[in-house]
């Protein structure tokens, strides 16, 4: 399997304080992937690795398949970045920060109506950055960061500090680009909420440690409905259960059934009934992914 980003074991510590342990990132092209955790989980310290902009302590990166200690310059040039708020000339138009920028970059300047177009800012390319809004100024980052057509975006909390409709203007933009441009796209957040529309997989960190990766279908599997059963002796139920073939689980006096149907529910009740054992009540539970990923990340089981 190629991945375009693939750390092993990636470390940093921060004298006796351990900010990233082991991280092992999976990103293949295309992917849209939402790398979470809450305040302080590693992410930043996590990006700026992957960008050169910090050593790692132990473990290694590569991107499009080479080590980044040892090919920094060629990988970069393939990579586009927008890593906390991006900085302007307030005085100068959109047009003439990209300009400025252009030019470092030695890219054609076709591209800077190109790259407002993608992040729907031509109206106001001859506007001054300073009369911006905070959306405004996030795209014109993202504009930015696209100048020199790179095949992977990273962008750190991009929409952090977004009104609902800035929100919204970044992710329609963002999703857009893998399918337009190939491009693969690692974005940040605290918030399940605010990247659980576009991402294709999730990377979820807590305390510096990736605690899930996978795609975001299956973390929503796992926010299917439970029904709990409370009963006078759980290990004694889950066991009869178990022998007419019925798939369960049992913790601290509940069994636990995956989603089932009414019917389902009654035999199994029967069931438990005809074994003597008492049933105090019989509840569903609906999570929803927000409740998933706080238990994952705070580490509380909802049983
Ligand atoms: N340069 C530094 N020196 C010392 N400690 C640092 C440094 N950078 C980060 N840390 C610590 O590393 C931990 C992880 O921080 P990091 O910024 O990577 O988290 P984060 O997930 O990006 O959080 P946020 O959402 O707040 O940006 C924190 O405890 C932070 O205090």
């Amino acid at each position: 399997m190629e991945y375009i980003v693939q750390t092993e074991n990636l470390s940093k510590s921060f004298g006796k304080e351990q900010a990233v342990s082991n991280i092992n990132l999976k990103i293949r092209k295309g992917e849209i992937y939402g790398f979470l955790g809450p305040n302080g989980a590693g992410k930043t310290t996590t990006i700026r690795m992957l960008l050169g902009l910090m050593k790692p302590s132990s473990g290694t990166i590569k991107i499009f398949q080479k080590d980044v200690t040892k090919d920094r310059i060629n990988i970069l040039a393939k990579v586009g970045s927008l890593v906390e708020n991006p900085s302007y000339y307030p005085h100068l138009t959109a047009y003439e920060n990209l300009e400025a920028l252009r030019k470092i970059l030695g890219v054609p300047k076709s591209r800077i109506d190109e790259v407002l177009a993608i992040v729907r800012l031509k109206d106001a390319a001859n506007k001054k950055v300073k009369g911006f809004s905070l959306g405004m100024k996030q795209r014109l980052g993202i504009a930015a960061s696209l100048l020199h057509n790179p095949e992977l975006l990273i962008l750190d909390e991009p929409t952090n500090g977004l009104d609902p409709s800035g929100i919204i203007e970044i992710r329609n933009l963002i999703k857009r680009l893998p399918a337009e441009y190939g491009m693969t796209i690692i974005i940040s957040s605290h918030l399940l909420s605010e990247i659980d529309q576009m991402a294709t997989q999730v990377g979820i960190v807590s305390k510096g440690k990736m605690i899930f990766q996978d795609s975001i279908e299956a973390m929503r599997k796992s926010a299917q409905p439970k029904v709990f059963i409370k009963v006078s002796d759980a290990e004694k139920g889950w066991r009869s259960l178990v022998a007419h073939g019925i798939k369960a689980e049992h913790k601290e006096g509940l069994i636990s059934l995956d989603e089932c149907s009414d019917e389902k529910v009654a035999h199994i009740v029967q069931i438990l009934v005809q074994e003597g054992i008492l049933v105090y009540r019989v509840e569903e539970e609906k999570r929803s992914l927000e409740d998933i990923f706080l238990q994952m990340t705070t580490g509380e089981q909802l049983i």
